[in-house]
This record gives C-alpha cells, structure tokens and sequence, in this order.
C-alpha cells in the first residue's frame, strides 16, 4: 500500500481522502529538517503547503518518494529541478486558492483606502479619532494589475465591479484577452505611471524578483497604494520602506515577505503599512478545495497511475492511464531495444505513433521510450526525469503521430540516429494488451521483449541455427523462444532468442566465432 507524509497543516478531508483511496497516510507537521530527513525515506509522497522546504538534502534522503503536492499554487519551497533529476513528480492545484486570495487582495486594498487597521486600533484604544482616517474613494480610480494570470484576472474582475479601471502589465497578456477581461494592456513604465493602486499577481522569478525595485517606486505616481498577495520578493522591501516614510508610497499592504515568518521586518510599525501573515489562501473554502485536490491527484497518481498538474511531467488523466498502460510498457521496451543495440553517439530520437496509437496522448509513450533508453545507462531514469535527461544530453526529440493504419491497427515506432546512422524499431499490442516487437533495424520480426535475451546478426546459410544450439546447450543455457527474420534468403538474418539465464560473456565469444555471425549481444528485459 502505498504510504504518504502530510508535513504541512492541511484540512483533515486530506488524509480521510487518502484513506478512502487506499494509501496509508501519516500527519506529522512542524518537524525540523533533520527530523524530516530521518523519516522522509519511508514515504512515496510527500504533502505540502508553503512550509516545508523540499530542497535537495531532503530529496536526497527521499528514497522512495514519487510524488510531492503543494496543496496550494506557489511551488517555490520545492527544488523542481532536484526532484526532476531524482524522477520525483511534482504536483500543485492551481486555481483551488485563486478566489480566496484574489479575495484577499482587494480586503487589503479597502483596507488601505481606509486605514482600517490604524482606525479600529485607534478606536479600541478608546481615542474616537473621526478626523485623523480620512480615506479615498476606491470609484474610478486605477488598478494597476501586475500579473494577469489566475488570480490576477480575478481581482481584475472584482475591481471591475466596485467601477476601478484596470491597467496591467503581464507580458504574456494578449490583446483578445484583454479585451475579453474589460482591462487595458500596458507595459510596465506606463502602469506605474497611471496606477492608484497597484497589486502584484506574478510568481517569483528572476524576470519579476524587485518589480517594484528603488527605480520602479520611484516612477509611481505621488500616494500610489501598493498590495502584494503573490510573493516576497517582488518588491525590494527596504525601498518600499524609505516610500512609505517619504510619502512616495501612499500605503503598502504586503502578505508575503522576502524572509518567512516574517517576525521583524523594518516595514513593521511604518504609518500606512499593513500586514497579514501569508494568509492569501487561509478561508475554509479555499483550504478544504486545495486539501481535496491534492490528496485525489497524488492518490491517482499513485493508485492508477494518472497524472494531474504536475509541473514536471506531462498530465495523464486516471481515465487515460490504464489505456496508456500498455503503449508505456512498450514504448519502455523498445527504447530500451535500441538503448541495448545502438548506444554509439545517439544524437537524435523520433517516436511515431500509428493507427489506434495515433489517437493517444503521445507524451507519455515518448517519456517511456526515453526513460526505456536511458535506464540502459542508469538506475534512476523514469519517465519524469527522461525527457529532462535527454535535453540535457543534446538529444533532438521528435513526435510524430499517423492516423493511417499500416500493417497493423496499431504501432511505436521508435528511430534513433546514431554515428552508424538511422536505427529504427517498431512494436505492436497483440490483443490491445501485449507489447510485441514487430520490426528490428529494418527486418521484420515477432518477438516478446522479457527478461534475459540474445541478439544475433548472421549471415542466413544451412546448419547456423544447429551450430547455434549446440553452443548454448553445451554452455547449459536454455533457450525458451526463437525468432527468426532475414531481408532475403541467403542475406543477412536477425536472431532474437529468450534464455532462462544470462548468456555469459565466454558463450558471447564462442557464438561470435561461428561462421557468418556479425553480432551477438546479450539483452535484458524487465
Ligand atoms: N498569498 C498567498 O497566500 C497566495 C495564494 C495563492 C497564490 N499566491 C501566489 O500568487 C501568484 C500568482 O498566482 P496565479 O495563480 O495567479 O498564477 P498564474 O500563473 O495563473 O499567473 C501568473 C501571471 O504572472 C504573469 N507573469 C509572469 N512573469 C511576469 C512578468 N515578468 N511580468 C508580469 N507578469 C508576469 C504570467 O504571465 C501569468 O499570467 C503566485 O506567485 C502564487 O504563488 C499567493
Ligand atoms: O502559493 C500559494 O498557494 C499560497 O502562497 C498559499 O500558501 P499556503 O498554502 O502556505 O497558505
């Protein structure tokens, strides 16, 4: 049964969902790093919310993890590409939070216009200051949107709705849809000069880290109120202090902090500056929809096989998964077929999928192929890390899919080009369920892909396949399965055998120097 560790605060419907779906759950939060480290090993999956760090040192402990869900959006916490290479499927839930947060934004938004915080403080600190709290009208002023995403187009429609008008500035924000969202399309020079308010809805990244750097604040114009729901680091905190005490910065209303828990930010205690302790996605709705989703993606994942949301992997939907199944163990054996035989210099793969295999999602059996082809090399290849692999290692990928049937109603087709030149292997499903290798560099050949295997190339002459017999039986290894294909008679001929033991390397030999034999190669198959 598969076993997962909750190390977040999460909402109970969490674990009772793993449970109705038969994996094994233990809820232990507010660990320290060593003491995760310690337990992390006995876990295939690990769910999160924004406090636990899944940096490298924890991965490398992970041993058998396969899946960690951020209950949540933001996946900054978790070392992707760490957990990429160690074949570790990462998974979110984008849009459980967005309302709740877009909520929030435009809650500090009024907050700002009206000094809520100071005034209730005032108030229950019993000094009826009805003249110091005079805000502003919120009615036909300008929101300035950065980041027109999810949540970003969210606030976009509230404020809409309360009669802002809405400027943003999202580089991958097209003209249609900005239309479609009733808001203006700026760059950010012109945002910053036209926003009453400005409200940050990006991730953190290197192009948005200190959006609103010293420069930026500097071109806003005089009061402008400031939000950030999103995250620490988009606005350089220290300038953002000198604003607000220069009156640059009219107000800031900051969720999210460069250091989290924030517990002694210089912004603290600033007149107009409000704060709330990362609380974007903390409403029982929100929690109760992120807590719901993840623990259904991560059981899918690790009951059935599917994929939802993951951000290092193609998704797979629990519907698809099991009729993927077969194309992957396929796929899986034919890239390892070609992994096994032509390893020299491969620069170049094509997967093609034909007839029945055409109408199928191709990235997963593009995945198994190269992962069946990597793992030739190394233990640790799956199916989330191979492509990752195979970019690295300069490997042009390529996918083609053939509606046309050819000789059989469905087939992979898996061509590498290696220094020798083109290498090409195809597999078929017999009964929709078996894989079968139908064709090998160009000779047409039925054979099972399992378990140990021997590969010959000979030249076709009566008397090779006694001779062959012999020297196995003599070297006592079984042979369980013949296959036999040739381009012409006389020509040249592949031999595909299953043994029941590995063919030792001294019986390698001795085949090598029968008369006509080419090649002769040892295989294994899972
Ligand atoms: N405070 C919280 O508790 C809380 C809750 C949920 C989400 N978040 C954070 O809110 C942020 C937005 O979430 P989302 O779901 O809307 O994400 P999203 O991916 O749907 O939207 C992000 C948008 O930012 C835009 N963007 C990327 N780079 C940009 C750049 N250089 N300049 C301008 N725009 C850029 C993208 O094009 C995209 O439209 C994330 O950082 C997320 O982690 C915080
Ligand atoms: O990215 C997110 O989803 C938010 O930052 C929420 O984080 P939390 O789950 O820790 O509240």
């Amino acid at each position: 049964m598969p076993k997962v560790l909750i190390s977040d605060k999460m909402s109970p419907l969490a674990a009772q969902i793993f449970r109705e779906r038969g994996v094994e759950v233990d809820e232990i939060t507010g660990e320290t790093k060593d003491q995760l480290i310690a337990r992390i090993g006995e876990y295939d999956g690990l769910a999160i919310r924004s406090s636990t760090k899944v940096t490298k040192e924890i991965l490398a402990a992970a041993t058998n993890l396969k899946v960690i869900g951020r209950a949540g959006i933001g996946v900054d916490n978790v070392d992707i590409p760490a957990a990429s290479a160690q074949g570790v499927v990462v998974m979110n839930t984008p849009f459980g939070n967005s309302i709740t947060t877009a909520e929030h934004a435009i809650a500090l938004m009024f907050a700002l216009a009206r000094q809520l915080p100071e005034a209730d403080a005032s108030t229950q600190a019993g000094k009826w200051e009805k003249n110091r709290f005079m805000g502003v009208e919120l009615t036909g002023k300008t929101l300035g949107l950065i980041g027109a995403g999810n949540i970003g187009s969210i606030v976009a429609d509230r404020a809409l709705g309360l009669k802002m008008k809405v400027v943003a500035y999202d580089p991958f924000l097209t003209a249609d849809r900005a239309v479609e969202l009733g808001i203006e399309k700026a760059d950010l020079d012109t945002l910053l000069a036209k926003a009453d308010f400005i409200t940050l809805h990006t991730p953190l990244t290197d192009q948005t880290r200190n959006i609103l750097s010293r420069e930026n604040l500097a071109k806003t114009k005089k009061g402008v109120r400031i939000i950030n729901c999103a995250r620490g680091g988009l606005i350089d905190e220290a300038a953002l202090k000198d604003a607000l005490d220069s009156g640059q910065v009219g107000g800031a209303a900051l969720d999210v902090f460069v250091e989290e828990p924030a517990t002694a930010s210089p912004l603290f205690n600033t007149p107009n500056f409000i704060s709330t302790p990362h609380l974007g996605a903390s409403t029982n709705e929100a929690q109760v929809n992120v807590a719901l989703q993840v623990a259904e993606q991560m059981a899918d994942f690790l009951v059935t096989g599917g994929v939802t949301n993951a951000l290092n992997m193609p998704s797979l939907s629990a519907e698809e998964a099991p009729k993927l199944k077969p194309y992957m163990a396929l796929a899986e054996r034919l890239g390892s077929l070609v992994g096994q035989l032509a390893h020299d210099g491969l620069t170049a793969i094509s997967v093609e999928m034909e007839g029945a295999a055409a109408a199928l999602n191709p990235k997963p059996i593009t995945s198994a192929v190269l992962a069946g082809l990597m793992r030739v090399h190394s233990d640790t290849v799956n199916m989330v890390n191979a492509p990752f692999l195979a970019r690295e290692r300069g490997m042009d990928v390529r996918e083609v899919r053939r509606e046309r049937e050819g000789d059989y109603h469905t087939m992979v087709r898996v061509t590498v080009a290696t220094q020798a030149g083109e290498r090409s292997v195809a597999g078929t499903l017999f009964g929709n369920t078996a894989p079968r290798l139908v064709e090998l560099f160009g000779i047409k050949v039925e054979a099972d892909l399992a378990g140990d295997m021997l590969y010959i190339v000979n030249e076709d002459a009566p008397g090779f396949i006694g001779r062959l017999g012999s020297t196995l039986g003599e070297a006592g290894v079984n042979i369980g399965t013949f296959h036999l294909g040739r381009r012409d008679a006389g020509g040249e001929a592949v031999l595909l055998l299953s043994v029941d033991t590995p063919v030792p390397a001294a019986v390698l030999d001795a085949i090598l120097k029968l008369p006509g034999v080419k090649r002769a190669t040892a295989l294994k198959f899972d």
